[in-house]
């Protein structure tokens, strides 16, 4: 299988050109190539493909080979490898998700290359049962709702950017232990399908620092959609403006929930380096 491996703000994973290679059985390869010592090494997979609908589709799946409807990180990588690899020749691409149709633009450095990537994400989803999570009302927001995990009370506030992310706001996010309430918190029964979960420190109304647990794939250095997720959550907790810069573990993202309600994301999409594996022996 020919691959290549490409990171957004060092949310990495391997990109598989399915308009020329054909995955059998994606949730198997994901957890293979995704170990970090046995295989190439990546927080997953990420097959690009046609569509029927729009330029490309993505279709992503975590290291544990979890399906996730949209990943914020990986769409940006996608439109740069069509771009770069001849699959669209214009700058602005229209991409296939489990969380519909997005338009993205391709945003050149001084040196003409692909430098930056620009995204919108869609119309966040607010309600408990969009999340999805249990309970009534299934209407209702979760906007700084207490949870109790392990004699600890959070504040959640819930977003769906397409998939599920719990958000908390915290007074020391490197100190804070992510691994121990991480997982916890993903797999609470409050969440059918499991969570997303972001733990935000604020630095001021227009600066915020992220670490993220993700569903299916445990501390990553960035999650797009958990930054747009913390984006949404800031604004309606009252402690940020819309338009936010977002320091995560592997770099920065801009974000913006814009007047006419949409998300719109902007960093950077990284190609590292590309090869061949034999699936068969992993
Ligand atoms: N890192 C991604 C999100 C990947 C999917 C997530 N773990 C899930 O299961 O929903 C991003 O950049 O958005």
């Amino acid at each position: 299988m020919k691959f290549t491996k490409m990171h957004g703000a060092g949310n990495d994973y391997v990109y598989v050109n399915c308009f020329e290679e054909r995955v059998d059985n994606p949730e198997q390869v994901a957890i293979k190539v995704s170990n970090r010592n046995f295989g190439i090494g990546s927080d997953g997979l990420i097959l690009i493909m046609p569509s029927d609908k729009a330029d490309v589709r993505m279709r992503m799946f975590n290291s544990d080979g979890s399906e996730s409807e949209m990943c914020g990180n990986g769409i940006r990588c996608v439109a740069k490898y069509a771009y770069d690899h001849g699959i669209v020749s214009k700058k602005e691409i229209t991409a296939e998700t489990g969380a519909g149709i997005l338009t993205l633009q391709l945003v050149p450095g001084a040196d003409g290359k692909i430098e930056k990537v620009r995204v919108n994400m869609g119309v966040p989803r607010l309600k408990r049962a969009e999340i999805p999570m249990a309970g009534e009302p299934a209407d209702g927001q979760i906007v700084s709702q207490p949870l109790n995990i392990l004699h600890t009370t959070f504040n959640i506030t819930c977003v769906s950017m397409g998939n599920p992310h719990c958000v908390i706001f915290v007074d020391d996010v490197e100190s804070f232990q992510v691994e121990k309430y991480g997982p916890l918190i993903e797999n609470h029964e409050l969440f059918p399908r499991r969570t997303n979960v972001e733990f935000v420190q604020i630095i001021s109304r227009t600066e915020v620092r992220q670490r993220t647990w993700e569903r299916g794939a445990g501390e990553t250095l960035a999650c797009g959609t958990g930054a747009s997720a913390v984006c949404v959550a800031g604004a309606l907790n009252c402690l940020t403006e819309k338009k936010i810069l977002n320091h995560l573990s592997g770099g920065d993202l801009e974000l913006e929930w814009a007047d006419d309600g949409f998300l719109y994301m902007t960093g950077p999409a990284t190609e590292v380096f590309s090869g061949e594996i034999d699936l068969a022996k992993l």
